[in-house]
C-alpha cells in the first residue's frame, strides 16, 4: 500500500479473466466522487497474454497493468500488493495458496473454496504468512446490508423476527450449458448450493445468525437437494433459529429465473422485502409495518457495487489487519461448514471432498 502524500493506493494483481473479474475491475477503474481510496490495476495473470490484454482494453482501458500469461507472474510481481483470484471455485485453493506463499494479500472470490478442509489451508496459509485474506462475498458490503441490520436489530421496526425466506434461482439448467462450464462440470464446483445458495445462507446469516439475541449453537439445519449430472440444481436449506423462535427458509434453484424480491422478513409488527438484480445485489428494500402505508428504500450503487468490498479491503490493508471484520475468517469458515453439512446430507461430494 502506498500513497503517502494523497489517497492511500492499492495495487491490484488480477487472476482469471473471466466474468466476475471484469465486473470487479470495472469497479476499480469507476469514476467516483470522493473515493475514500485509489485502486490501481498493476498485473493481470491470464491463461495468454492475447486474452488478458483484450481483457483490460475492454473492461479497465484506463489502466496500464503488467500482462502475464500466467498467474505466478502476478503472484511474483513486486508491485502487487493484493491478488484478487477470480477462477472457478475448484481452483481457489491454488491461486489463493500461490499468492499466499508469495507474500501478497488476497481477496478470493466466493465460494472461498469446496469444503470446510480447504478453507483451513488457505486460513492457516494467511495466518502464518500474516497476510490479509478474505472471502469475497461483496454483497455483504452493500450499505443496505447494514441498513437492514439497523431496521430489523436495532430499530426494531418489524418486532420480533419468525421467518425470513430467501431465494436465489437463475434460468439454467445443467443439461443447457455448456459441458465445460464452470456451473455444469464438477470438476470446476458446479452446482446451486456453492454457486448462488450461498447467497441465501449470506441473507440469514445478515439478519439472523448475527441478531444480537442469536445463540449460534442452537440452530438446527436441515436440508434437501435434487441432483442432476452429479451436482445439486436445486437446493433446500431449513435453519431453525430455537434461541429466536425464528426460521429461515432458503433456496437455490437453476431451472427458473427467481422472483426481484428475493427476500421476505417476517416479523410480529410487519416485513421487510429486499429486491434487486438478484440476491447477490441487493437494490431496495420495502417495509410493510400494519396498517401503515408501505415505505420503499432504494440505494442507488454506482457500477456493479464492487468497490464498497474493495474500499473495505484498502482500509484493513492500511490499518494493518489481516482479516475483515464484516466477512471475518470464522464466518466463511462456518458457512463453508454449513455448506459442507446441507451436501454430506443429500450424498453431494466433489473430488476434492476424499
Ligand atoms: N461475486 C459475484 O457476484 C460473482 C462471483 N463469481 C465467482 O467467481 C468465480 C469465477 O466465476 P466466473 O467469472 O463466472 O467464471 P468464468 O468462467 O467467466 O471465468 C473464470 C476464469 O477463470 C480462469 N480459469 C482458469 N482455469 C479455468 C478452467 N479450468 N476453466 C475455466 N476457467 C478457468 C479463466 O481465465 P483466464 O483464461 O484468463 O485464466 C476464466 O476466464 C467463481 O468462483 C464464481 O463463484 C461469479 C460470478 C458472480
Ligand atoms: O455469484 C454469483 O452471482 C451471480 C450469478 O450470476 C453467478 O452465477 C454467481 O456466481
Amino acid at each position: 500500500m502506498s500513497g503517502a502524500s494523497e489517497l492511500p493506493t492499492l495495487r491490484w494483481g488480477i487472476v482469471g479473466c473471466g466474468l466476475i473479474s471484469s465486473w470487479f475491475v470495472s469497479d476499480l477503474v469507476l469514476d467516483r466522487l470522493s473515493p475514500p481510496m485509489i485502486h490501481k490495476i498493476v498485473a493481470v495473470g491470464s491463461s495468454s497474454r492475447s486474452k488478458g490484454e483484450a481483457f483490460i482494453a475492454q473492461h479497465a482501458p484506463s489502466a496500464t497493468p503488467a500482462i502475464y500469461d500466467s498467474y505466478e507472474g502476478v503472484y511474483k510481481d513486486p508491485n502487487v500488493d493484493i491478488v484478487y483470484i477470480g477462477t472457478p471455485h475448484s481452483l481457489h485453493v491454488k491461486n489463493a495458496m500461490g499468492a499466499i506463499n508469495a507474500g501478497k494479500h488476497v481477496l478470493c472470490e466466493k465460494p472461498f473454496t469446496i469444503n470446510a478442509k480447504e478453507t483451513e489451508l488457505i486460513l492457516d496459509a494467511a495466518k502464518k504468512k500474516g497476510v490479509f485474506l478474505m472471502e469475497a462475498v461483496w454483497t455483504r458490503f452493500f450499505p443496505i446490508a447494514s441498513a437492514l441490520q439497523k431496521l430489523v436489530h436495532i430499530d426494531e421496526v418489524i418486532g420480533d423476527v419468525s421467518r425470513v425466506f430467501v431465494d436465489f434461482s437463475l434460468d439454467m439448467p445443467i443439461a443447457s450449458l455448456p459441458e465445460n462450464a464452470r456451473t455444469r462440470d464438477i470438476s470446476l464446483g458446479a452446482g446451486a448450493l456453492l454457486d448462488i445458495g450461498m447467497y441465501a445462507v449470506t441473507w440469514a446469516s445478515i439478519i439472523l445468525d448475527q441478531h444480537p439475541e442469536n445463540n449460534t449453537e442452537k440452530v438446527d439445519v436441515s436440508s434437501t437437494m435434487t441432483i442432476n449430472e452429479g451436482v445439486d440444481e436445486v437446493t433446500t436449506i431449513l435453519l431453525n433459529y430455537r434461541a429466536l423462535r425464528a426460521q429461515a427458509i432458503l433456496t437455490a434453484s437453476m431451472l427458473s429465473k427467481g422472483p426481484e424480491e428475493f427476500c421476505r422478513i417476517e416479523g410480529s409488527k410487519g416485513s421487510i422485502y429486499i429486491g434487486g438484480a438478484a440476491a447477490s445485489k441487493p437494490a431496495f428494500l420495502v417495509i410493510k409495518i400494519k396498517d401503515q402505508a408501505e415505505k420503499r428504500i432504494d440505494f442507488d450503487v454506482p457500477g456493479w457495487g464492487f468497490h464498497y468490498e474493495a474500499d473495505a479491503v484498502a482500509n484493513d490493508i492500511k490499518e494493518g489487519n489481516v482479516e475483515n471484520a464484516t466477512m471475518p475468517w470464522a464466518e466463511s469458515l462456518r458457512v463453508m461448514r454449513l455448506m459442507d453439512k446441507v451436501r454430506g446430507a443429500n450424498g453431494l461430494m466433489y473430488p476434492q471432498d476424499s
